[in-house]
């Protein structure tokens, strides 16, 4: 993402308190010596915490499943190299809905350090940069059948004082092209859905798939949502932040940039959906969510043999 690191002063680094890791169970958690942290599973390398000022900024469902038994039902799933329900006669078919990467266990790469300009012009502020990888020998059996390219992927999940950034490079190991479709499934956490807005989509045309998926032209420049929301918006310039904003003050709460997405999903069960899925809980519990999911997904992306393609999300929360 548009971030100039650059390696630490002698002097100025070594004084620095550095940020901290931890491994346990097939976790990885990281934080800043300011007290951001985040936590990622290994399973689907699924971030499932990102605190930021002493505050949770991500939704995870009570009921959700950490053993690697299902996708993990919150934080930010990998959505990969399909989205929604593949299509027939395509060389996805036989996944499961959204792919394989969000129920697949990646290996963690490593963890690295910079520091990047600070908020005040004369300050630097500390960044941790976890890396995760999944190639196609560390699939199961059943989706390495399914989807039997030679790939290889690095997601990066960035932490600073401000923001979260995560990105996915794919590249193609393999002889032959494959087609992929990709999203980051965030879910993020509010108080209340009744209090939030989203900015940053008016005159973008969307599928609706609560509508057949119709086509139609977002009309709102503040998009209040009272009903199920399932809403694939197209062509998006990447840089224009969408904007989860506080319907009461219009202050943002989320302002999220992408790089090479240029689509933006915007979801929310609402009250008979949430009831209806078994590992999302409580059932109250969609009131306090809404998925603003950046992505590449209204079209497939070709990657040649030998190609790499990388695409990515920054958020910044208010606090
Ligand atoms: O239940 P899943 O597979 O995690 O999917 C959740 C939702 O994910 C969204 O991205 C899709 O647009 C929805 O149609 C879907 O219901």
């Amino acid at each position: 993402m548009d971030r100039s690191n650059k390696p630490s002063a002698i002097g100025v680094g070594a004084s620095l308190p550095q940020p901290t890791l931890s491994i346990k169970d097939n976790v990885v958690e990281a934080s800043l010596p300011t007290g951001q942290s985040v936590t990622v599973h290994l399973y689907g390398a699924t971030v499932t915490s990102w605190k930021t000022g002493g505050q949770e900024q991500l939704f995870v469902s009570e009921k959700s499943h950490l053993d690697g038994s299902k996708p993990i039902r919150g934080g930010i799933p990998v959505v990969f190299p399909v989205f929604g329900p593949p299509p027939q006669n395509h060389a996805t078919s036989s996944l499961p809905q959204h792919g394989f990467a969000r129920n697949s266990n990646w290996e963690f790469l490593g963890k690295s350090s910079s520091e990047a300009p600070g908020r005040d012009s004369d300050q630097t502020d500390l960044t941790v940069k976890l890396d995760f990888g999944l190639s196609h020998s560390m699939l199961t059996d059943e989706f390495r059948a399914a989807w039997p390219y030679e790939f290889g992927l690095v997601y990066s999940v960035t932490l600073t004082t401000n923001s979260l950034e995560t990105a996915l490079q794919v590249r193609n190991e393999g002889q032959q092209n494959f087609e992929f479709k990709v999203l980051m499934h965030t879910y993020l956490s509010i108080a209340d859905i009744s209090d939030i807005r989203v900015k940053g989509l008016e005159s973008k045309t969307y599928v609706d798939k609560t509508l057949q998926g119709t086509s139609h032209t977002e009309s709102s420049p503040a998009l209040a949502i009272t009903q199920e929301t399932d809403r694939v918006y197209q062509q998006l310039d990447p840089a224009v932040p969408i904007v989860v904003a506080s319907a009461k003050d219009d202050q943002p709460l989320f302002s999220i940039t992408r790089e090479a997405l240029t689509d933006v999903v915007v979801w929310n069960p609402w009250i008979e959906k949430a009831k209806g899925m078994a590992d999302f809980g409580p059932d109250e519990a969609y009131k306090n969510m809404i998925c603003v999911e950046a992505g590449s997904v209204s079209a497939w992306q070709t990657l040649e043999a030998g190609e790499a393609w990388e695409g990515g999300q920054s958020i910044k929360s208010r606090l």
